[in-house]
């Protein structure tokens, strides 16, 4: 994208105006028709590379979600969930239900080039807003374990084809939308979901919007979602979206973690010259099956930069491979510990114990929600363990997460219970 962009005043809330030009965004208003088919109803989301639309079939009388990418931009990601749908054509396979289903995708040409579409069913929100809607008050304990189950589920599924996500976080793990939405009218759907307001787009230099290029409004998201302490069960079958950042260690190497901070796996820092594979996302899907029992990330939001959070890895986790330790060339190292895995003395410490206290059982008890009992707590901690292990070689992989006693006696069953007869 260009760097002599127009300016524009700032709206909040809404994707990033200057990206709308030659190779970004493609405009789009409220009441457009995409491909013919589909008639847009109100925005979904924002990301990088994309805007997310609300859109009616007209042809089969359903909601859609369309994914417009950007126009400057590699989308071969928009192809991968029917890879997967390929890769297992024709066996039951467990976890399918949990990556998108292409509906549909065409191309549009507009102003800003050819944008590559993908219709998908449309889900209810991110658990990103679910979480930040509740305040980070947790999930109950029963979806709390049923979401826990499915995420890693789509992540073997997602390993099993032979591919890594590469960003596993909550913004990109969506609550399917319960059905009966189909049946709503547009003044339905705007009365239980609230009208898109347009925001008019207006220049900093107060110019006119003399280009095609750039939307006359943009719009905030509908708010579809729930605040984490309120989705039930029902509401819990999951998506894992987005492989904007996917990819085949057989067939490409990958030397930087695309993940954000919190969730980000070691090796990419220490291990700079090998190649991610499949256990970097079980570093990252341990980090997430944390967050999602305790509706906040393991490794907290208060990381400033890499040494924090290798500094935080080592509190709670204890000594890293020695190599590692020697590689840490930080004075924050010498600050925080007197040798490997040792914090110096008189240190709070965040270790494990502490931090499933803090973030998983007070909040819990205070709003008297099914707390985790001693039992459960222990395999909690034993696969959490197997998942954050420093070297990506002794990590469990992710289908032996599934085989791990937390999974099997206490959340694979909550998530077939939030699937049941469709099966998961
Ligand atoms: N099918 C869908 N239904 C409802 N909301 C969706 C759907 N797909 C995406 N969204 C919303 O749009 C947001 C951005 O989507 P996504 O992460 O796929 O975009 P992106 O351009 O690939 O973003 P990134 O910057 O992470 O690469 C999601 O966090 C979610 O809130």
């Amino acid at each position: 994208m260009s760097t002599d962009r127009p300016r524009y005043k700032h709206i909040d809330d809404v994707e990033r105006l200057d990206y709308y030009e030659k190779g970004g965004y493609h405009p789009i208003q409220i009441g457009d028709y995409l491909h013919k088919q589909y008639r847009i109803v109100h925005k979904l989301g924002h990301g990088s590379y994309s805007t997310i639309w609300l859109a009616r079939d007209e042809g089969l009388s359903r909601y859609v979600a369309i994914k417009v990418g950007t126009s400057g931009s590699n989308h071969k990601d928009f192809d991968i969930p029917n890879r997967l749908a390929d890769h297992f054509a024709g066996e039951e396979t467990r976890g399918r239900a949990l990556v998108p289903s292409v509906l549909d995708r065409f191309d549009i040409d507009g102003p800003n080039g050819i944008h590559p579409c993908l219709v998908t069913k449309p889900a209810m929100c991110s658990l990103a807003d679910t979480v930040e809607a509740g305040s980070f008050d947790p999930f109950r304990t029963d979806v709390a374990r049923a979401l826990a189950a499915q995420l890693a589920m789509a992540v073997a599924y997602t390993h099993s084809a032979g591919l890594v996500h590469g960003d596993i976080h909550f913004g990109n793990l969506l609550p399917r939308m319960p059905t009966g939405i189909d049946d709503l009218t547009d003044q339905q759907l705007y009365e239980r979901y609230g009208l898109p307001e347009p925001e008019a787009v207006v220049r900093e230099d107060g110019q006119p919007l003399s280009s095609p290029s750039v939307p006359s409004n943009v719009y905030a998201c509908i708010w579809m979602g729930k605040p984490s302490n309120e989705l039930s069960l029902d509401e819990s079958k999951l998506i894992l979206s987005d492989f904007g950042t996917a990819f085949s260690p057989d067939e490409e190497s990958r030397f930087i973690s695309y993940t954000p901070l919190e969730i980000c796996p070691p090796e990419a820092r220490f291990e700079p010259t090998k190649s991610l594979t499949f256990p970097s996302d079980v570093w990252s899907l341990g980090c997430m099956v944390w967050a999602i029992l305790g509706a906040k990330p393991l490794l907290g939001s208060w990381l400033f930069g890499p040494d924090n959070a290798t500094a935080a890895q080592v509190d709670i986790l204890g000594p890293m491979p020695d190599d590692w330790w020697e590689k840490w060339g930080s004075p924050k190292k010498t600050e925080l510990f007197h040798g490997n895995g040792k914090p110096k003395p008189g240190r709070s410490v965040w270790t494990l114990e502490r931090l499933f206290e803090d973030s998983i059982q007070e909040p819990r008890r205070e709003m008297g929600m099914e707390m985790i009992g001693e039992d459960e707590r222990k395999a909690i901690f034993e696969m959490v363990k197997g998942m954050l292990k420093f070297s990506p070689s002794q990590r469990l992989s992710a289908q032996q997460v599934l085989e791990t006693e937390w999974m099997r006696k206490w959340a694979i069953p909550e998530a077939e219970r939030t699937w049941g007869t469709e099966g998961l």
